[in-house]
């Protein structure tokens, strides 16, 4: 199963995905090509073949494009306070841990691999300041056969960040972004599967002019990635107005950090404006359903989005966002899209009440977990089809089947019902990661 745009999937049966040496897929040979039998033959003559059971599926790994890792101890926990109040009061205060290099590790490995658990085959993650933890997130991604796109935050503004979770100044934080850059290079000359550095203001109000301009010169100096959020609620969007009378985007514009390696959280704030500078630029938007019921202020017009060839992914946003899974974040995006679409103020006539076209399916959001989160990472990725990389997950269709469905109707189940139990299996790069 398998997305080929973003309104329509490709879903057969009887077919041999065939991986390379390199964990590329080599071809897809249907079962009504001539050289099916063929090429099935020689696969078990080499003990090569795996074979799934009647009800199970291939899927393409998913890919979580936002995600804070040292948050996940308070997944699914202090979800009461606006964004200002909740950084302050649990996720500073949770992230200046990380200093603790035992602790890093013991969270890192679990959270690696219960994101390898849902499907999850790439994922790009917020760090913390600490490098050293941030290294042992990079060797949890090794050990576990995912690819990790990693950034060390960086936040020096002392009015907006604690003093005991603060780089010590703009230099100091871009000297050590620049340090991991090089920690994960010699990292990779033994990995299975490469992470990468990511560059990473932790949003606009955190940083300094200084450290923004500092960041942006690095990402232009070694090419890389760049994470931020932008724009994801009426705080945040209207701090950049406040201190630099500018929008959120056009600050990070400024400083050279919306490019077409940048992927921006949450983005429920942004304007048309905005989102022609994105389309402009090549930003890609991670959309977070989950985190934005709690912290966003507004729900993201997906539907809009892809009209307009924004570039659009499905992030988890751990811990503003509960959820590993990025099955529940499809989900999410979709109930989110159709409440937008009809609104929720019952005073309202239903004419007044929504917003019109909004709502999304679950093909949309399976697009966005896979083809959408490959084309913000640039990634040859996210379809079952020859020249991607084998980043693949077998599914169990779930539940009890009462009468004959078709493949479309077992798709919607998968997406709507699958739990981690339903997936049996985890490849990256053609490697087995799970099962
Ligand atoms: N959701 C979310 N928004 C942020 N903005 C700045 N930091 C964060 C964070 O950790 N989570």
């Amino acid at each position: 199963m398998t997305s080929i745009d973003a309104d329509n999937i490709e879903c057969r049966q009887h077919q041999l995905i065939c991986i390379d040496g390199q964990g590329y897929i080599d071809r897809v040979v249907d079962e009504t090509d001539a050289e099916f039998e063929t090429v099935r033959q020689e696969a078990v003559a080499g003990d090569k073949l795996i074979s799934l059971n009647p009800d199970e599926y291939i899927l393409p790994g998913f890919i979580d494009l936002h995600i804070h890792a040292p948050q996940w101890p308070n997944a699914g926990v202090a979800l009461d306070r606006p964004l200002n109040e909740w950084l302050d009061v649990y996720t500073f205060p949770m992230e200046a841990k990380y200093r603790d290099v035992e602790f890093a590790k013991r969270v890192y490995d679990d959270l690696v691999n219960e994101l390898i658990a849902n499907g999850t085959t790439t994922a790009l993650y917020f760090g913390t300041i600490h490098n050293e933890a941030n290294l042992e997130l990079a060797k949890a991604c090794v050990r576990h056969n995912q690819r990790g796109f990693i950034g060390k935050v960086a936040m020096d503004n002392p009015e907006e960040t604690p003093e005991n979770y603060r780089d010590a100044s703009a230099k100091v934080a871009v000297e050590q972004t620049e340090e991991f850059i090089h920690q994960l290079e010699e990292l990779n000359q033994t990995a299975m599967v490469k992470q990468t550095p990511v560059i990473t203001p932790r949003f606009v109000p955190s940083c300094t002019p200084e450290l923004l301009k500092g960041l942006g010169e690095l990402a232009a100096k070694y090419d890389l990635p760049i994470q931020s959020h932008c724009s994801e609620n009426d705080w945040e969007n209207g701090f950049a107005l406040e201190h630099y009378h500018k929008r959120d985007s056009e600050v990070l514009d400024q400083y050279g950090l919306l490019t077409d390696k940048s992927v921006m959280a949450h983005g429920t704030m942004l304007n048309q404006s905005d989102l022609t500078r994105f389309k402009q630029r090549g930003v890609a938007v991670a959309h977070c359903p989950i985190s934005n019921v709690f912290f966003g202020d507004a729900v993201l017009p997906v539907s809009k989005l892809l009209q307009q060839h924004n570039k659009v992914g499905m992030g988890t946003d751990i811990s503003g966002g509960y959820s590993p899974s990025l099955y529940q974040n499809i989900r999410q995006s979709v109930i989110s899209s159709r409440m937008l679409h009809q609104g929720v103020d019952p005073e309202l006539s239903p004419e007044e009440r929504g917003t019109d076209n909004q709502q999304i399916t679950a093909k949309n959001g399976f697009y966005l977990a896979t083809v959408g989160g490959a084309e913000g990472l640039h990634l040859k990725t996210g379809q079952i089809k020859a020249g991607y990389l084998a980043d693949l997950q077998v599914v169990k269709a779930p539940l009890t089947k009462f009468e004959d469905e078709s493949l479309d109707q077992t798709f919607e189940k998968i997406i709507y019902q699958a739990t981690k139990h339903d997936i049996k299996q985890v490849f990256v790069r053609g490697q087995v990661a799970k099962g």
